[in-house]
């Protein structure tokens, strides 16, 4: 049974798919045979080298119920989003039989919800799933949305579905065994609401930084409530990113390429942090951007620990990985900048000279 204090955020179909609940609260796994439904027998439970236990623990308690249940242990972080790893959970289905009206539960964080939802949108051309996210990322923005992919030697996300789930559980609880260095790198992605859409979120975190860098925090369950609202909002109008949903991605261009340029050993959070940083001083260069919002970019995030700066020595390497971002048309880069706090607004095809300012901006 989950606790009363239990907040739902409904994420609204659109591009012909179901509506479903974004769960934020404790001991929420009793939800989950309610959102696997009566037609399954078999439930796959994908999850990383590091929650062994918690998969363990999940299976077990499906096979109680009656499910025919798999634990499908793939490796931490980014290693598991590559083919060779969604190779090996196809197996695992297809060993186990797995038809149509079967389940796949990710649990983890945004690496393994992201791989685990590819791999249902790609089984047997798509099956049901749920997201059981596990890190502040994971329940704030990976699990929601239905973005699914893995990477490819080219770069981040390169392949994948929209595939939204069933159902997503964010159990609190297990934010209290998350690395310190994984729940800031989170933030980042609160942060990121909090410009694009929530400035609320930006005085939460100004107010005691310190707090906001533990699950312990006073805000930490509006941080999250906001957040995944923020992300709600937007994907409920446009599933597909053909228009607002790319705001989603602000400082994400810069922050793939050094994710890919890190060979993936930067947390995403940690990369977006510095992207955002390079976001803005983009806007602030084309004359779009405050200086006052500009610099409240560097404070806010330093203030939590993020990092704001990268080695200026790869500046050709970044440039040409952001060239196949998602967001590219042609040979025509594309930025999300802001206008003003809560304003985000496409930059198309900036001049080489204002994207080596902002460089600048951001070189160590
Ligand atoms: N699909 C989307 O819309 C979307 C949105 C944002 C980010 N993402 C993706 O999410 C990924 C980053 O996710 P992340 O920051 O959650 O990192 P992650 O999934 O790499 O997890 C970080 C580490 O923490 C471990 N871990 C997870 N939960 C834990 C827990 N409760 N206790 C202890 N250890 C735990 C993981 O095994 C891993 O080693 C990136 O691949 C990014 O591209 C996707
Ligand atoms: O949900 C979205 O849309 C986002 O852009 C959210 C991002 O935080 C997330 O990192 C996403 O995976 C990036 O997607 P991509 O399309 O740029 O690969
Ligand atoms: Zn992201």
């Amino acid at each position: 049974m989950n606790t009363d204090d239990t907040q739902r955020i409904t994420v609204g179909g659109s591009a012909g798919t179901e509506p479903y609940d974004v769960l934020i609260g404790r001991q929420l796994l009793g939800e989950l045979p309610k959102l696997i439904g009566e037609k399954a027998k078999r439930v796959a439970v994908i999850h990383p080298e590091a929650l062994a236990e918690t998969g363990e623990v999940l299976r077990q308690d499906l096979a109680d119920q009656g499910y025919e249940a798999v634990a499908v242990q793939v490796p931490n972080a980014e290693e598991a989003k590559t083919a060779e790893v969604a190779a090996y959970c196809w197996k695992a289905l297809g060993q186990t039989g797995f038809t149509r009206t079967d389940v796949i539960v990710g649990v983890g964080g945004g690496a393994t919800t992201d791989l685990a939802g590819f791999v249902a949108a790609s089984w047997l051309r798509g099956v049901r799933w749920i997201a059981v996210p596990t890190t502040v990322l994971g329940m704030v923005d990976a699990a929601v949305g239905g973005k699914t992919g893995i990477n490819t030697a080219e770069g981040k996300n390169l392949v994948g579905a929209f595939h939204p789930p069933a159902g997503v559980l964010c159990d609190l609880a297990a934010l209290e065994s998350l690395p310190v260095h994984d729940y800031v790198s989170g933030l980042a992605e609160i942060i990121k609401a909090g410009f694009i859409a929530d400035p609320v979120i930006l005085d939460l975190i100004e107010k005691d930084p310190e707090a906001a860098r533990t699950p312990a925090g006073p805000h930490t369950t509006e941080l999250l409530r906001r957040s995944i609202q923020v992300k709600a909002d937007v994907v409920s109008g446009d599933l597909k990113e053909s228009g607002r949903r790319e705001i989603l991605n602000y400082g994400h261009t810069l922050a793939h390429a050094i994710e890919k340029n890190e060979r993936y050993e930067w947390r995403h959070g940690a990369a977006v942090a510095v992207g955002m940083v390079f976001a803005a001083e983009l806007g602030r260069i084309a004359g779009r951007l405050d200086d006052a919002t500009a610099d409240r970019h560097r404070a806010v995030l330093t203030s939590v620990g993020l990092p704001v700066t990268y080695r200026g020595d790869q500046w050709p390497r970044l440039l040409e990985t952001m060239r196949v971002d998602k967001k590219s048309r042609g040979d025509l880069l594309r930025f999300i900048v802001l206008e003003g706090l809560a304003r985000p607004a496409v930059l198309e095809g900036p001049d080489p000279a204002m994207l080596l300012a902002a460089h600048a901006e951001i070189a160590a």
